[in-house]
């Protein structure tokens, strides 16, 4: 048996009012319909602070520095085909105004707003971790 361990590097952006966006998987896509935070898969060679600075701006439009990517949590759960394994990153400094650069909808919701949203398994557990800090 063996397990096919697949990196996925997202973030969490807060704006000033304590808000986190949110964008909705686009129809077609795997988990379509379903609420998560943005980001993707880190490719051969990427540092996952890459992969969320090149994902939030071909995602979003906007401009991430590393610095302002910092290490919140992350998720580790087995879906069918293979084990997702997801580090979280919480920003609050960035450039530009985020937009939905691929077909996606855009919300910002208050933490404790998230249950509202209907997300993929992986990231039920993330949600406390949110609230908590947000508080
Ligand atoms: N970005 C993101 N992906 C998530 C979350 N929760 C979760 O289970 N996933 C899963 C869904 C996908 O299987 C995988 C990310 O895939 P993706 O389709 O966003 O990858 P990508 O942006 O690189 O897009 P693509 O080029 O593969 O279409 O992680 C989440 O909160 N954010
Ligand atoms: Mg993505």
């Amino acid at each position: 048996m063996s397990v096919k361990l697949t990196l996925v590097a997202a973030c969490a952006l807060v704006d000033a009012d304590g808000r986190i966006l949110i964008a909705q998987r686009p129809p077609g896509k795997a988990l379509a319909g379903l609420w998560e935070f943005p980001g993707g898969k880190v490719e051969a060679g990427e540092r996952p602070e890459e992969t969320l600075i090149r994902e939030l701006h071909e995602e979003l439009g906007i401009t991430v520095k590393q610095d302002c990517l910092a290490p919140l949590t992350f998720a580790s759960h087995p879906y069918e085909t293979f084990h997702l394994l997801m580090p979280l990153y919480i920003c609050r400094r960035w450039e530009g105004i985020a937009a939905p650069r691929e077909g996606q909808v855009l919300k910002w919701v208050r933490a404790q707003a998230l249950r509202d949203y209907p997300m993929p398994p992986a990231d039920e557990p993330l949600i406390p971790v949110l609230v908590d800090l947000l508080r």
